[in-house]
């Protein structure tokens, strides 16, 4: 922990920064958010160990799905907030979700911040504003969320009540998002709530991404925590190439350091990915398999069973590449293929991610095929086309799907394809990554049981979603007098082997950014790496103008994705699920 001895006032922000001009001389102004920042600069204020312990105190609930940490990172605090201002009560925390009245905010973030409130892994001393342009009183704020908050299946005791607690912690402040006058009244609500405690807030921008820019800038003039620490999480999506995610980590600099933004990724966040490092690092069986000596090819499948459906605006600005693929696969495959770090420190992890990502080869366009979906009727119901979405426009070439080849040119990797396919309007909904394993050397068994090896590979399979679970498909031999081998599956379902019900992504991010853990988010230079991937390929897509291949609503998606894969001798595995 670096420890500075700077003093700063917490009364007024203009002596705070002034105080920290004279401290750190490079930089000649530092906006509040940044101050708070580099005098405590990147451990996690509270561990989730002494969350736990006050939230038990605070409602003596157990707390089953844990938030005691697994991490030696998170053991020690050691910043300004001290185990006696925590047991004391004396810190409290702000939640303001900037987009309150959003899909979003509406869908995961409110109900994951009751799920925490629930699971007793929020402060005993908190609050949660939401803040956007509609007009609405604290009451129909309440309502709002109301509608979504749901109880554990497995925990329902007294779950009217906890709602109409964790209700009665909930606030809401109309404002633009460009007026730092209604931020300030924000401010002052804030205050009103923290009733001069120790204050520590976090910022949840729950917005479209043209407008992160202003609401960092009137936050950070006018609502930062005076003696407390300040972050923010971002939503996707981070520009939308090299150029304008450069852009805008350059423009939230200007009010944030990287330790105060925290780039969210749901996916990093889901059970089944935070799995992967547990597999392959804690599993002796695992990880000297892993290289190209043992894998002929890796694939990393998303697909929805609906379409854009309300969110067609958006999407027809970013497509299926950057909605999916640049974010939630890669991220997948540097975590999948990244050299084990030094520690389970973030900084550790994150630096292993970066190093996979700079060792990959950017995607070319000949190895990318792209799709869009069309109405299609079925069982006399009708499913519309993608630009039959009010919002889209009717000549539209923006992909709904898209399949992709990448390579690692590092030695563990060097010729290994890593597939990547994503889709909506799909036949299902699901998440896996697929390892498809090299063939049996000599094949002992073509000969007497005609089973030929080669084809019958073994496969990886780690399902993130839905019905979490991770089977190995071997050969076995069918029981019985005779010799015939057939394929089964070592299978590790979630649903049969742990009872629990397995938190939403949301709430374990969300926990994360509460403690200070970075783990999970994406740091700047993994992003720079991430768009330096695909950028190429995506400006010769649009300036090329390349018409996707059309596919029904509710199929398979294009059969340009079969060529690709066959380009590079794979078949997909998810068809032999079919
Ligand atoms: N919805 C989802 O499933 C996912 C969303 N995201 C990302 O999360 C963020 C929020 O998503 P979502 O809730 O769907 O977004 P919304 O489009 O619902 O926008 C959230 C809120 O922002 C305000 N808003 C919308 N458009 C504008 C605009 N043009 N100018 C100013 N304010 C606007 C509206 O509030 P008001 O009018 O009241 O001010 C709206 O309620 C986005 O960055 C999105 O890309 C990421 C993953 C999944
Ligand atoms: O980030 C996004 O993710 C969702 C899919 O998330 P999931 O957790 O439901 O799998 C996707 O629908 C959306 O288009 C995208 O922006």
């Amino acid at each position: 922990m670096a420890t500075h001895s700077v003093i700063i006032p917490s009364s007024s922000s203009s002596s705070s920064s002034s105080a920290l001009s004279a401290a750190f001389p490079l930089r000649e102004t530092l906006p509040l958010f940044t101050a708070r920042s580099l005098i405590f600069p990147s451990k996690p204020s509270f561990s989730r160990v002494r969350l736990r312990f006050f939230a038990e105190k605070q409602s003596q609930l157990d707390s089953s799905n844990g938030c005691a940490s697994n991490f030696a990172s998170l053991q020690d605090s050691g910043d300004h907030l001290t185990e006696e201002h925590v047991t004391k009560g004396e810190s409290t925390l702000s939640i303001t979700v900037v987009g309150a009245s959003g899909d979003l905010a509406k869908k995961k973030i409110f109900p994951a911040l009751f799920a925490l409130f629930y699971e007793g892994c929020l402060p005993q001393d908190f609050s949660v504003f939401g803040y956007s342009r509609t007009k609405l009183s604290h009451e129909e704020l309440r309502v709002m969320i109301s509608r979504t908050l749901t109880c554990r299946i497995d925990q329902r005791e007294n779950c009217g009540d906890k709602m109409d607690q964790f209700l009665s912690r909930c606030f809401y402040h109309s404002g633009q998002y460009d007026s730092e006058d209604d931020f300030a009244e924000l401010n002052t609500k804030l205050k009103e709530k923290e009733a001069g405690k120790l204050s520590n807030r976090l910022y949840y921008l729950s917005i479209p991404p043209n407008i992160f820019v202003d609401v960092v800038r009137c936050a950070s003039l006018r609502a930062s925590s005076e003696n407390g620490w300040t972050r923010v999480i971002v939503e996707k999506p981070f520009g939308r190439d090299s150029e304008s995610s450069g852009e805008l980590t350059r423009c939230l600099k200007q009010y944030l350091t990287e330790e105060q933004i925290f780039r969210i990724d749901h996916y990093l966040g889901k059970e089944l990915v935070e799995n992967l490092s547990v597999l392959r690092f804690s599993n002796l069986v695992f990880e000297p398999l892993w290289s190209r000596n043992y894998i002929r090819n890796v694939q990393l499948i998303f697909s929805e069973d609906f379409g854009t459906e309300g969110r067609g605006g958006y999407f027809d600005q970013y497509g299926i590449i950057r909605d999916i693929m640049q974010n939630h696969l890669l991220q997948i495959l540097a975590l999948f293929a990244m050299e084990p770090p030094v520690s389970l420190d973030a900084e550790d992890i994150r630096s292993e991610k970066v190093k996979v990502l700079r060792s990959m080869k950017p995607l070319l366009l000949e190895d990318v095929i792209v799709g869009q979906y069309k109405g299609h009727s079925k069982g006399g119901k009708a499913y519309p086309g993608y630009i039959d979405d009010p919002t889209v426009p009717n000549n539209s070439l923006t992909p709904t799907f898209a399949a992709a080849a990448m390579f690692i040119n590092n030695a563990r990797w060097d010729g290994v394809p890593f597939l990547m396919k994503a889709g909506k309007a799909l036949h299902t909904r699901g998440a896996e990554i697929r390892v498809q394993f090299r063939h049996v050397p000599g094949n002992l068994y073509k000969k007497i049981v005609a089973t030929d090896l080669d084809k019958a590979t073994n496969e990886l399979v780690i399902r993130v979603q839905p019905d979490e679970g991770i089977y190995l498909r071997i050969n076995n031999k069918v029981p019985g007098l005779g010799m015939r081998l057939d394929r089964s599956d070592l299978n590790l379902l979630y649903r049969s082997r742990y009872p629990s019900e397995i938190p939403d992504a949301y709430e374990r991010l969300l926990l994360d950014a509460i403690e200070g853990e970075r783990r999970l988010f994406i740091r700047s230079d993994e992003l720079n790496a991430a768009w330096d991937l695909f950028t190429p390929a995506l400006k010769q897509l649009e300036e090329k103008k390349i018409v996707p291949e059309l596919y029904p609503y509710g199929s398979r998606g294009p059969v340009g994705a079969h060529y690709l894969a066959s380009k590079y001798n794979v078949r997909w595995g998810d068809l032999e699920d079919a």
